[in-house]
């Protein structure tokens, strides 16, 4: 048994209130620099490495961060979890999302159901679906075949599904296995859906509602917005929509869909682009050979995540470093920036991973913590955030830890020499000179023109963006965010922050208001 124990009353973490601060400039300096690169990286599941360098540690402080870990039972709350314990005290609901990929530990089984065969049956369901509809087995009402597929959700149903579409769209077009174009729509508003329906051939897509819970405004609304579209565009819905869903939702068992597949309360919105949620929509649209190979990659980042020594478990280590930058450097932000346009929305997804999870004041049992959680988390790709937002970074009076990633290679692979290198050089040479004017900074006598430095960094480096790799950057980051809420003695799987805007619009939607909510829905017409 685990012990759930709040950081602060941890031996560890007052050692980690007493450790020697790192000059992050003066240790990145020379050859000191130089040493550190290449001392400081644990390898990644798929060939990837995390460097942490550029972060402000040190032996010393690697080994209070490792008998933390020790300390707070990190690695054996992580067994618990993926043997079946009650994780998410809040909702006293299993957390399973990991089994989706692979087999961790014991078999799962829930009134009789064996958790990895069902979600592996789901993606055999849906990987016989895929194949049918690619080979023209399933067609829409004049018998031709569907391509496009639209994802209709929203939060954890939108945000992993669509980054990991687009982290992967231009590698599959370049290794041909681009089997139907993807869209998603998950704004109310609505010019979302408009914009989304003027832009496809409805009568060759296929759309999936995708809700655990079946009852959420959005989707619904959408849902309803496109079948409304395609009965005036003359297409029968029911040959047109699917339904992706939880077995007690709603929207489950329903004859208005032409197929539905089914996840379960197991798996957090956020964390469901393992499940039938990511399944149904990459499967569809890359192939479920593709589906397979990001589950096999995120499963092996998954196995190394058991790893107990912090320098052989880089999602554990990220963890670790991230708590001792939040709790004892005291910075509240953490900026994702992928040097890869694939990964346009994965800061978006990570947003949300991190702080739906762990965005919380409350332990496990329900009583205050008196310390600080979950960080801030923004994001854009380099070099664009370079002419954005990193003036502040560089120059600011904040500090923000910053998680670079970077591929050796492009994705297509078209690349030109102009003025001596290719683009995919200027690019890597962009985020390599980035972690050290950040880190070393720059003396200058005009203080317009000075870096102070000392601003912390690491990097996830793989060779290229592919399906193993992406599949393990998602496990990565999933993980880490585990990892943190077990040293906050958080539960990291349930939301009801989300909840009082949702319960306040209803009552503005019935007129049912009082008080400033009457006076801002007045102004807004409502
Ligand atoms: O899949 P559902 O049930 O429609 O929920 C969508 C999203 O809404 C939330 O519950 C928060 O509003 C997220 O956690 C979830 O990912």
């Amino acid at each position: 048994m685990v012990n759930w124990t709040n950081f602060d009353a941890l031996d560890s973490y007052q050692a980690l209130k007493n450790v020697d601060a790192v000059n992050v400039r003066e240790v990145m300096s020379g050859e000191s620099g130089a040493q550190r690169v290449k001392k400081y990286s644990v390898p990644m599941a798929e060939g990837m490495a995390y460097n942490y360098a550029a972060k402000a540690v040190d032996d010393d402080i690697l080994a209070v961060l490792q008998k933390l870990s020790d300390e707070a039972q990190l690695t054996e709350k992580y067994e618990e979890l993926y043997n079946g314990a009650v994780i998410n005290t809040g909702e006293k609901r299993l957390v399973l999302h990991q089994l989706c990929r692979g087999q961790l530990g014991k078999d799962v089984v829930v009134d009789g159901v064996n958790k990895r065969e069902f979600y592996q049956a789901q993606q055999d369901r849906i990987a016989k679906f895929a194949n049918d509809v690619h080979a023209g087995k399933i067609v829409n009402g004049k018998g031709e075949k569907f391509t496009t597929v639209v994802q209709i959700g929203i939060g954890g149903s939108d945000l992993g599904p669509r980054a990991l579409y687009l982290a992967l769209e231009n590698w599959a077009k370049t290794n041909h296995t681009l089997k139907m174009q993807a869209a998603f729509i998950s704004n109310v508003d609505p010019d979302d859906a408009s914009a989304v329906l003027n832009n496809i051939d409805v009568e060759h897509a296929l759309f999936i509602v995708v809700s655990k819970s079946g009852t959420t405004l959005e989707t619904l609304t959408n849902a309803a917005f496109v079948e409304d579209a395609l009965k005036k565009a003359g297409v029968d819905p029911s040959k047109h929509m699917l339904a992706c869903t939880s077995e007690t939702s709603p929207l489950a068992n329903n004859d208005k869909f032409l197929d539905s597949f089914y996840m379960d309360d197991y798996i957090g919105g956020r964390y469901s682009s393992s499940s039938a949620v990511g399944c149904c929509v990459l499967s569809l649209a890359f192939g479920p050979e593709v589906f397979a190979r990001l589950m096999a990659g995120a499963h092996a980042a998954d196995e190394t995540a058991k790893e107990k020594d912090i320098l052989k478990n880089p999602s554990l280590l990220d963890a670790l470093i991230g708590v001792y930058e939040r709790n004892f450097l005291d910075y509240a932000t953490t900026a994702v920036l992928p040097y890869s346009q694939a990964l346009s929305r994965f800061p978006a997804h990570l947003q949300q991973l991190d702080m739906e999870s762990n965005g919380k004041s409350v332990n496990r049992f329900g009583e205050k913590v008196n310390y600080v959680t979950g960080p801030i988390i923004f994001g854009e790709p380099g070099t664009n955030g370079q002419h954005s937002f990193y003036q502040l970074l560089h120059q600011g009076k904040t500090i923000v830890p910053l998680q670079f990633i970077g591929f050796k290679d492009s994705q297509i692979g078209n690349d030109v020499v102009i003025e001596g290198s290719t683009s995919q050089k200027k690019l890597d040479a962009n985020v390599a000179a980035q972690i050290v004017a950040f880190a070393c900074g720059k003396d200058d006598e005009n203080p317009n023109k000075n870096f102070d430095g000392g601003r912390p960094s690491s990097i996830i480096i793989g060779q290229q963006l592919n399906p193993e790799t992406l599949g393990a950057l998602l496990a990565h980051f999933e993980n880490k965010v585990m990892f943190q809420g077990f040293v906050w003695n958080i539960n990291s799987f349930d939301q009801e922050g989300v909840q009082l805007g949702k319960v306040l619009a209803k009552r503005v939607l019935a007129h049912d208001t009082d008080g400033a909510l009457a006076v801002y829905s007045d102004l807004l017409e409502i």
